[in-house]
């Protein structure tokens, strides 16, 4: 595996220790849960979790100033189904304060977006205001992601799954994960290829499992060949976070997912 992730997961490990000896910062007291799984069952359109990305290993800085909270509101205006918060500090520039602010300022629900491999961890992200973790496949052996979605799920959160291709597939499948998340990137070369959804998206509808698309969504036609794969989400980030018109965007990602018929 040796790949970004295994220098990102060298940082965690040390940032655990670190989380651990911490006392809680002063985060918010009670949780009220926000579900993404509701709101996309209920939805006749392909969900948009529109993610706060200041930079990225594959793109470097995209930006590193932007204000959390506007661009939070403006996605929640435009639509938005989730908001997805990069919080790792060291390779995305972000934090778990960006994530608090933002879970303050909308009423949608809130993606942590981080490489999660520890139940503090998901402490951390749910008193900081996530209502949604992301477990990746890659990042840890199966029987570790088994333990963290369980104690997710007992915290009342809800679990993003995110596998790669269809080795880390078939391994996370005895889980019986509620939402999977398809990432397009390949984390050894970066290339972004939306076949990766193509090809295990047709596993998961026969499986008619909830599944999203996540990483390299551009334009309307990269939303209609994941919606025909079977992707009733789609995760964006350096898309929205650079676009000049946010409204125009979500105009065109707006697309209708299949067998439902109504007017845009
Ligand atoms: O974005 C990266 O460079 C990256 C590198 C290594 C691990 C994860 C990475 N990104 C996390 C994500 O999954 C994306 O931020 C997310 O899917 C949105 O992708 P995009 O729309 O292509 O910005």
């Amino acid at each position: 595996m040796a790949n970004i992730l295994t220098a990102i997961l060298a940082v965690k490990h040390e940032e655990i220790i670190k989380l651990k000896k911490l006392k809680f910062p002063n985060y918010q007291s009670e949780y009220t849960k926000r579900s993404l799984l509701q709101s996309m069952k209920e939805s006749q359109k392909v969900s948009i979790i529109a993610e706060i990305k200041r930079a990225s290993p594959s793109r470097g800085d995209i930006d590193r100033d932007v204000d959390p909270v506007k661009q939070a509101i403006a996605y929640e205006k435009n639509g938005a189904a989730a908001i997805s918060v990069l919080t790792d500090k060291e390779f995305f520039k972000g934090s778990f304060e960006d994530l608090k602010k933002v879970s303050e300022a909308v009423k949608i629900p809130i993606l942590c977006k981080d490489f999660i491999i520890d139940e503090i961890q998901i402490d951390h992200a749910k008193r900081a205001g996530a209502h949604i973790i992301l477990l990746i496949a890659a990042a840890l052996p199966v029987k570790r992601l088994t333990e963290l979605y369980r104690y997710a799920k007992s915290e009342d959160l809800e679990v993003l799954v995110e596998v790669h291709d269809e080795e880390e597939l078939q391994a996370v499948l005895p889980i019986d994960p509620e939402l999977i998340g398809i990432n397009n990137r390949n984390l050894k070369t970066f290339e972004v290829n939306l076949e990766v959804t193509e090809r295990l998206g047709s596993q998961l509808v026969e499986m008619d499992k909830l599944f999203i698309s996540e990483s390299g969504v551009k334009v309307r036609h990269d939303v209609e060949r994941v919606r025909d794969a079977g992707a009733k989400g789609i995760l964006v980030g350096e898309t929205l976070m650079q676009a000049e018109n946010l409204n125009h965007s979500f105009k065109e990602f707006g697309v209708i997912l299949k067998g439902e018929n109504y007017a845009r």
